[in-house]
C-alpha cells in the first residue's frame, strides 16, 4: 500500500503532517514517500508537478495532497504557477471524478453561518468532473485585439467525458438515497445543454434514480435556501468548484470538507477541498480535519478497508462530541486548540 505525500504550501505541511500522523497510528504498514508538488516545487525545480513527483505519484496507489499555492507565487508567468501543478496532476494520473461529501456533524450546527435548523442532518455529495472543462479547455490566454487586451478560455466537455463522470454520479445515488441533481447553465451555454443531454441519456441505465436538473445560480442560492433538498449533486469542474466551497460553509467551516479525486480504477488523490490558506498558514492554527476525513476517504475508495474509514471518521466525531475546536469552528463553550493539538485528539480518539 503506496502513499505519495504531497504536503504542498502554506497550510498542506501543517494539515498533512495530522493526517499522515493518523494513517500510521492504524498499524496498516503504509509505504509513504514525500514530494514536491505547488509552489516549493517551483521554488527548488522550476516546475510545479516536477518529474521526480510524476515519478512518485504514478507508482503509488494513492495521493495525499495539502494544498498549493500562495501570493509569492501569483505574478509567474501561469504555466509556473502553483495550481497548475494541481491541475497537471490530476490530468497526468486521470482523477476525472472529484467527490466532495458536504456532512454537517451534530456538534457543529451552531458552527454554520446558516441557522441550525436548515443544515441540521445535512448529507450531501457533489460529485464534481475534475479534468475537463474550463479549466483545460483550449484555445485559452490573453492576446491583442484592436489596441486593447482581451482574455479568453474555452469551456468544453466531450460527451465520454460527461457520460462517465455521469455513471459515477448516478452510481453514488444508487448507494444513498438515490436523487440525483444535475446542475449546468444550459439556457446560455451549449456546453452544458450537451451536459444534460448526456445525463438524460446516461438516466436511463438508472431507472431507480430520480434525476433533476437545476440552473447553477438557481443551485447556488437552493444550496444556502434549502441544502437539504440535495442527495447528490453531479456537475462540471468549475461549477463544482464552487459549489463546493458554498456548501462547505454547511458543515460549519471550509476545514471540514475533504475529497476524493478518482481515476476509473480506484486510484486516488486525497486532498481537503480547500486552499493553502496563506493567511492563517505557520500559525498552527488550521483544522486537519478535512485533511483527515480525506484520509479516512482513501481508505474506503483506494485501500477498500471501509472497517478503518469507519475509524477515523469515528475518532473526528469523538473529537467534536468532546468539544476540541480550531479556531474556525470555535464557538464559546468550547475548547480551542490548535492543528497539532486537534491531531493529538483524534489520536488518543483513535486508541
Ligand atoms: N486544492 C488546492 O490546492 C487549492 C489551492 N488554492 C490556492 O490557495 C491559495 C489561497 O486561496 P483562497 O482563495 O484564500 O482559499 P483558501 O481555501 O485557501 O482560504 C479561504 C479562507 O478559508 C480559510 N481556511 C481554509 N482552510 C482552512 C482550514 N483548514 N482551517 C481553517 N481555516 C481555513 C482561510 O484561512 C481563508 O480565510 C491560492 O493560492 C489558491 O490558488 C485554492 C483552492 C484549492
Ligand atoms: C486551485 C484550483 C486549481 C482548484 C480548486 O480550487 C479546487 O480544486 O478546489
Ligand atoms: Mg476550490
Amino acid at each position: 500500500m503506496k502513499i505519495c505525500v504531497l504536503p504542498g504550501d502554506g497550510i498542506g505541511p501543517e494539515i498533512t503532517a495530522e493526517a499522515v500522523r493518523v494513517l500510521n497510528a492504524l498499524d496498516l504498514k503504509f509505504e509513504m514517500e514525500t514530494a514536491l508538488l505547488g509552489g516549493g516545487a517551483v521554488d527548488a525545480t522550476g516546475n510545479p508537478y516536477p518529474e521526480a513527483t510524476q515519478k512518485l505519484a504514478r507508482a503509488a496507489d494513492a495521493v495525499l495532497l495539502g494544498a498549493v499555492g500562495g501570493p509569492q507565487w501569483d505574478s509567474l508567468p501561469r504555466e509556473q504557477r502553483p495550481e497548475r501543478g494541481l491541475l497537471g496532476i490530476r490530468k497526468d494520473l486521470n482523477l476525472f471524478a472529484n467527490l466532495r461529501p458536504a456532512i454537517l456533524y451534530p456538534e457543529l450546527a451552531n458552527a454554520s453561518t446558516l441557522k441550525p435548523e436548515v443544515v441540521a442532518g445535512l448529507d450531501i455529495l457533489i460529485v464534481r468532473e475534475l479534468t475537463g472543462d474550463i479549466y483545460f479547455g483550449q484555445p485559452r490566454g490573453v492576446r491583442e485585439e484592436n489596441g486593447e487586451r482581451v482574455g479568453f478560455n474555452t469551456m468544453v466537455y466531450s460527451e465520454s467525458e460527461i457520460r462517465r463522470i455521469g455513471h459515477v454520479a448516478f452510481q453514488a445515488a444508487q448507494k444513498r438515497n438515490r436523487k440525483l441533481c444535475s446542475v449546468d447553465k444550459m439556457n446560455v451555454l451549449e456546453c452544458t445543454q450537451l451536459w444534460r443531454d448526456v445525463m438524460i441519456e446516461v438516466s436511463k441505465d438508472y431507472p431507480d434514480v430520480e434525476l433533476s436538473h437545476m440552473l447553477v445560480d438557481n443551485a447556488a442560492m437552493q444550496l444556502v435556501k434549502a441544502p437539504k433538498q440535495f442527495d447528490v449533486m453531479v456537475t462540471g469542474n468549475m461549477f463544482g468548484d464552487i459549489l463546493s466551497d458554498e456548501a462547505s460553509m454547511l458543515t460549519g467551516s471550509i476545514g471540514m470538507l475533504p475529497s476524493a479525486s478518482l481515476d476509473d480504477k480506484n486510484k486516488g488523490l486525497y486532498e481537503p477541498s480547500h486552499g493553502s490558506a496563506p493567511d492563517i498558514a505557520g500559525k498552527g492554527v488550521a483544522n486537519p480535519l478535512a485533511t483527515i476525513l480525506s484520509a479516512a476517504m482513501m481508505l474506503r475508495y483506494t485501500f477498500g478497508l471501509e472497517e478503518q474509514a469507519v475509524r477515523v471518521e469515528n475518532a473526528v466525531k469523538t473529537v467534536l462530541a468532546q468539544g476540541y475546536r480550531t479556531g474556525d469552528i470555535y464557538e464559546r463553550g468550547t475548547n480551542k486548540v490548535g492543528t497539532k493539538e486537534m491531531g493529538d485528539a483524534v489520536l488518543a480518539a483513535l486508541a
